[in-house]
């Protein structure tokens, strides 16, 4: 049975974390992917969601053709929600809310993989953590275009005030990251950033991730 991700590990993974699904993309999302993938991204989130998200079949095909792309590439592949697809897939971690079902009866049914949670608070971070999460997704930190019900932005101090609560489990930003704030992000206590419209909305889609995961890095090397 293989065991939990170590602390250091999930860091290293989610230093340029892109999420995103078919309705992100401006082209194929194969495409934007492989474009992707060849600038770097460290961990990939497949997040289907919104008008006009696939379902059924024609989602679970595109989800199987990402994953086999990210395994060739040796990126971990999450699932955003859907449990009941990362297992199908035996994808490698799935990615929770606050809303969905509780993190201490998904960590039961995916046993050892990758358990990411959505926390907005200090409270809603404490609860994640006993829970059995890997890491906690942050956000949104500046205002979102890809999600339509994110809550207010909350700027840098949220992850302050989590570190400050000594909140020590690996965290990463989320919400209109770009490479011109991704320092603020890191050097304010997230150890990486999650991307949607800033990889999948760019002209250039390798050099847009080959830039925010250059300014990760030269940030977190920093610290
Ligand atoms: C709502 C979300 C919040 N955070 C994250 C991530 F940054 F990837 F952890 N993903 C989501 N889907």
């Amino acid at each position: 049975m293989k065991e939990r991700i170590s602390p250091v590990r999930m860091r290293e993974y989610l230093r340029m974390y892109l999420v995103m699904g078919n309705v992100n993309c401006r082209t194929e999302p194969e495409m934007v992917l492989a474009e992707a993938l060849a600038g770097g991204i460290t961990l990939f989130q497949f997040r289907e969601k919104g008008t006009d998200a696939l379902s059924g079949e024609q989602m679970f095909t595109l989800a199987r053709q990402l994953q086999d792309m990210c395994r060739r590439a040796s990126v971990p592949f999450i699932v955003n929600d859907d449990v009941e697809l990362a297992l199908e897939l035996n994808a490698d971690g799935v990615h929770i809310g606050q809303d969905d079902e509780s993190a201490e009866s998904v960590r039961e049914r995916i046993g050892n993989r990758i358990l990411g949670v959505s926390a907005h608070t200090v409270e809603e971070a404490r609860r994640a953590i006993l829970h059995g999460a890997d890491y906690l997704g942050v956000g949104p930190i500046y205002p979102t275009v890809s999600k339509d019900d994110a809550k207010a932005a909350q700027g840098t101090a949220i992850l302050r005030e989590m570190r400050g609560a000594g909140i020590e489990l690996p965290i990463v930003g989320i919400g209109g990251i770009t490479a011109d704030r991704a320092e603020e992000v890191i050097r304010a206590g997230a150890n990486g950033v999650a991307v949607i419209s800033a990889v999948t909305q760019a002209e250039r889609v390798r050099s847009a991730v080959e830039g925010i995961a250059a300014t990760v890095n030269q940030a977190v090397v920093r610290l």
